[in-house]
């Protein structure tokens, strides 16, 4: 039997992403290893790989077909593009997508001005300004601690993930827009939905009806 490989993101998401697994009967012992260096891990009486990566690289493992199954926030997977399946909505690492700044800057949306937005996300950005508000901006791509731009002057919004919203209230900064709502997803490779029909459905039954379980 060919072996099935997972591409998990590493960060925020794995404890859960463990859990989720291990409570289906998907477990692999090695990789609670926090301390250990090792990058692939197997299952072998399952015939399962798997392997932590940057969120980022998930759907770029997936959609080339070295991993068959991945991981990963609704978000990454929107500002990648790439081409996979989406099968699971997980139900964990809930959070939003928004539009935050000063109060003052709710103005400037209201009016469309041309202003700065910087984002981690600059295709969600891009999406979200010019196709769903028609509001022409200069997006400036970023890459973490994207609550200082409009607190230096960078940008007058942002474009950044909100979970709890501490991190806006402590630097004075708000919601003005939700662009949407994100959680952690599972997608497939295209082939090996195909080639391994079988496995893989049994794998999403499963865990869709543990998750439905879980709501109950
Ligand atoms: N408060 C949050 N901030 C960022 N991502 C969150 C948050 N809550 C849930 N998530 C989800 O977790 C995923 C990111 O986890 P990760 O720890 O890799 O964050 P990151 O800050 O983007 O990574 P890095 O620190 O490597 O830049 C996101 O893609 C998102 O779907
Ligand atoms: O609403 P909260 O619960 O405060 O969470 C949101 C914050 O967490 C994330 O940042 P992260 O900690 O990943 O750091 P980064 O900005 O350097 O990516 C995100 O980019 C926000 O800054």
């Amino acid at each position: 039997m060919k072996y099935l490989t997972f591409a998990l993101t590493k960060g925020r998401l794995a404890d859960k992403t463990l859990e989720m697994l291990e409570s289906a009967g998907i477990t692999c012992e090695e990789m609670k290893d926090k301390d250990s260096r090792k990058l692939i891990f197997v299952n072998e009486d399952l015939k399962l790989k798997f392997f932590l990566a940057k969120g980022p690289d998930v759907p770029t493992y997936v959609e080339y077909g070295a991993a068959d199954i991945g991981v990963v926030g609704k978000d990454t997977i929107v500002e990648a593009g790439r081409s996979a399946y989406e099968v699971l909505d997980l139900g964990f690492g809930k959070c939003r997508m928004c539009v935050c700044g000063y109060k003052e800057a709710k103005d400037l949306l209201n009016r469309k001005e041309l202003i700065r937005v910087a984002t981690k996300y600059p295709n969600i950005a891009k999406d979200y300004f010019y196709n769903k508000k028609h509001q022409t901006v200069e997006i400036i791509k970023m890459n973490g601690s994207i609550e200082l731009a409009p607190i230096v002057g960078l940008s007058e919004v942002i474009v950044d993930i909100v979970e709890t919203g501490t991190t806006l209230k402590e630097n004075g900064l708000e919601v003005l827009e939700e662009i949407c709502p994100l959680s952690a997803r599972m997608i497939v490779n295209p082939v090996s939905m195909r080639m391994e029909s079988e496995r893989i459905q049994n794998l999403i039954v499963n865990l869709r009806t543990m998750l439905q379980e879980g709501k109950r």
